[in-house]
């Protein structure tokens, strides 16, 4: 078999899907994106497309290596996302061949289901009770959410009550009848998120991700010394390389690669081989479409260390198309209780309305992060 085209959908809400095809009429597909940086990813997966096509699909792993090294420059969340999706789709194309799930080629399940969590409260955490209470009568019981808004680089005594305030809140209506996350998004600076921690220990979140930006990983450790919250993060770290440096010096309980950044089905297949031999949890970060959430739950169903997965169904991303448009067959997805169960389907299992991708990807937007600013008129991280 051969590879003979890569075609690429920049898709509504702000995802792309990947369509890989073979001389043998077996298609795979693949969610390479960069959210806010789709056309970068788009045109690194055509310029590496020179590497895939003619190419035997089956050979992922030389193909992968071969994307990875041979450009001499390497890694970063753009040639990363492409080879990411890239690599979704060739997994795609040998489960297909050979009639199985992904997760049969990666040694099988390890578990009967994977608990999936909900974002609530959007950007700006608001009608946070209203939002976990209609997501806990579709069977939710893990939420996260924003830890707080700008936040300075140091920052005044209101807004860290402000922000401790939304977990008190959650806490005093719901007990520890529900479990939440709080994603400090980067938007804290290492010396806040020692505050910002200390002061939301009483009300235990499940865990603490991105408590600083990834380039500031070093504190992860010290922020690890001085709580009893585990420190979650990876969403923007992009390979093992990345990764090995922050298990290594510790601090993290919870990994969270995500399978459209960090190298796809095979490199976070491995990344959470390595994070089980630092006794660290592994939680896939997944604000991306079906696609992206297939090859996640694949991994999670092989990989002990799995702990949660997120998906987005609902996230206050979704706007103009929801996680399961573009899917066929909506039962691809099989949820209850707050728990995926595996599909039987070959390859990542999930059959994509090529016609209505087609149809709208000519409507693509070009989707921006807001651009937040401090009130002195400086950058602040969103
Ligand atoms: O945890 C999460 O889902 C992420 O932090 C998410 O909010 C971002 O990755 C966002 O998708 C970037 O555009
Ligand atoms: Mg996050």
């Amino acid at each position: 078999m051969k590879v003979t085209k890569l075609t690429t959908y920049r898709l509504p809400p702000r995802w792309m899907f990947l369509k890989i095809e073979t001389d043998e009429g077996i298609v795979g597909w693949g969610e390479p994106v960069i959210e806010g940086r789709a056309r970068s990813v788009e045109a690194a997966v055509h310029e590496l497309s020179e590497y895939v096509i003619g190419q035997d699909p089956a050979r992922i792993n030389d193909i992968w290596q071969t994307l990875y090294r041979g450009g001499f420059y390497r890694g970063g969340p753009i040639l990363m996302s492409a080879i990411s999706g890239i690599d979704q789709a060739l997994w795609d194309i040998k489960g297909k061949a050979l009639g199985v799930p992904v997760y049969q080629l990666l040694g099988g399940l390890v578990r009967d289901k994977i608990k999936a969590y909900s974002w609530v409260g959007g950007d700006r955490p608001a009608e946070l009770i209203d939002g976990i209470n209609k997501l806990r009568s579709i069977g939710f019981d893990t939420f996260k959410l924003n830890g707080c808004e700008e936040m300075g680089i140091i920052e005044n005594a209101r807004q860290i009550d402000a922000a401790v305030a939304q977990a008190a809140l959650i806490r005093s209506e719901f007990g520890n009848e529900i479990e939440f996350g709080l994603d400090f998004h980067g938007r804290v600076s290492a010396p806040m998120a020692k505050v910002l921690i200390k002061e939301l220990e009483p009300y235990r979140p499940l865990f603490i991700e991105e408590p600083v930006l990834a380039e500031q990983a070093e504190y992860y450790p010290r922020l690890a010394a001085q709580t009893h919250i585990p420190i979650a993060a990876g969403e923007r770290m992009f390979s093992r390389f990345d990764f090995k440096r922050v298990l290594a010096d510790g601090g993290l309980a919870i990994v969270q690669p995500d399978l459209s950044h960090a190298g796809g089905i095979t490199e976070c297949f491995k990344i959470a081989s390595m994070a089980e031999s630092y006794d660290v949890a592994l939680a896939p970060h997944c604000p991306l479409g079906p696609i992206a959430l297939a090859a996640c739950l694949h991994i999670d169903f092989v990989s002990r260390n799995a702990v949660l997965q997120e998906q987005s169904m609902g996230i206050h991303y979704n706007q103009g198309a929801e996680l399961l448009d573009y899917v066929i067959n909506k039962d691809d997805f099989k949820m209850s209780d707050g728990y995926f169960y595996p599909s039987n389907k070959p390859g990542l299992g999930v059959d994509i309305n090529e016609e209505l991708v087609i149809e709208r990807s000519k409507m693509a937007p070009d989707w921006r992060n807001p651009l937040w600013r401090y009130p002195d008129g400086a950058i602040a991280e969103w």
